[in-house]
């Protein structure tokens, strides 16, 4: 087709994917997977609704960059989940698609050699095996969508699904978290504003029909329900924390003035630890306050945790990048805190909401 330069210059290549379809016959969910995904997706609907009085923490890597490490990390935290599981349901962060303030990497699914090759084939198989392997273990998962494609490759396996700070106001996500089959978080703004995720949900909560993709990787009109189960997720600002329990109370005046329930997820980590890991237990220790001093319909408390604590900076451009100078189970994007400490943490909750 003739186009004189009038499309795609600034567009290098094209790489055909493969269909969802395709990878989920290749890597196929067995049984014992799908029993994980609807406990997850079960217990936080009826913790949600009232019915379950347990807590969901949303636990683990700020992102996976190494299969080795979340397969070590999976495997310790189940010890842990198993502990606690009568009043607490862990689901393990099982992040693969990092939403950037500006450049940076991009996550597994989109760089998964750390090489700069964007080979996003490879990262959708390689994402889609950690989590099956955390679900073979019985570890329900939560993961960002961030591109509204990906579902179609792995909402099978998730339990729980976060809409990011920087992508809460655009109809798109908003669109796709209507049509989802999991919960879904929405946070506040970077800006701290509350609105933009008070009107995600009333948004996710109706119909919509909108451009996708099926199962085939066809062009298609999604055509969705809405999804009664989104909530906010709050997660401080640029400026300032909003997990104190005049800031909580407030939230909720909101959304039950949007007529929505004021169910509210306290994030430990970004705004609200100043991405400093070692104040995640300050944040967590308060929202369990919060709860303990009778706030109910906190429902759930996310952490940022690895196998050990901190974080490793890694260049910006990765052409060339040498990954095996990387520390084993040390973050290359937000600072975590270790898995001693977030043991302790969740016994500390398993404790206190006795
Ligand atoms: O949770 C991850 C980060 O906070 C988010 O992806 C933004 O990271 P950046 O500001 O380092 O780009
Ligand atoms: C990117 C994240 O958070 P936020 O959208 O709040 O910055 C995250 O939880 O990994």
């Amino acid at each position: 087709m003739q186009t004189n330069g009038t499309i795609d210059r600034n567009v290098k290549d094209y790489q055909t994917l493969m269909s969802p379809r395709q990878l989920l016959t290749d890597l196929p969910r067995t049984d014992a997977m799908t029993q994980a995904v609807q406990y997850g997706r079960t217990s936080i609907r009826n913790i949600m609704d009232g019915t379950d009085s347990r807590k969901f923490i949303i636990v683990g890597p700020c992102s996976i960059h190494d299969t080795e490490l979340a397969h070590d990390y999976g495997a310790r935290l189940k010890e842990v989940s198993d502990a606690v599981s009568d009043r607490l349901v862990v689901i393990v962060r099982s992040y693969f698609e990092k939403p950037r303030t500006n450049l940076g990497w991009k996550g597994l699914i989109y760089d998964p050699h750390l090489n700069g090759a964007g080979d996003i084939k490879d990262g959708l198989y390689i994402s889609r095996r950690i989590l099956m392997d955390n679900l073979e273990i019985g570890l329900p998962c939560a993961t960002e969508y961030l591109e509204t494609f990906t579902p179609q490759y792995n909402s099978d396996l998730v339990s729980w699904a976060a809409i990011g700070a920087r992508t809460t106001e655009s109809p798109q996500h908003r669109q796709l978290a209507s049509g989802l089959s999991m919960p879904v978080g929405f946070k506040n703004s970077t800006q701290g504003d509350i609105s933009v995720a008070v009107n995600a949900i009333l948004s996710a909560n109706g119909e919509h029909s909108f451009l996708g993709i099926d199962g085939y990787g066809a062009p298609s009109v999604v055509k969705t329900t809405g999804n009664p189960y989104t909530h906010i997720v709050i997660r401080g600002s640029n400026t300032g924390s909003n997990y104190d329990a005049q800031s909580v109370q407030d939230v909720q005046a909101m959304l039950m003035e949007a007529e929505v329930p004021p169910n509210v997820v306290i994030d430990c980590s970004h705004g609200n630890s100043e991405k400093d890991y070692s104040k995640q237990p300050i944040v967590f220790e308060e929202g369990l306050k919060q709860i303990h001093d009778g706030n109910d319909r906190i429902v759930g408390i996310m952490l940022e945790s690895n196998i050990n604590a901190g974080s490793q900076k890694i260049p910006s451009d990765l052409t060339g990048f040498d990954r095996s100078t990387l520390e084993y189970g040390v973050s290359i994007t937000d600072s975590c805190i270790d898995l001693e400490t977030t043991a302790s943490l969740l016994k500390a909750a398993h404790k206190s909401l006795a």
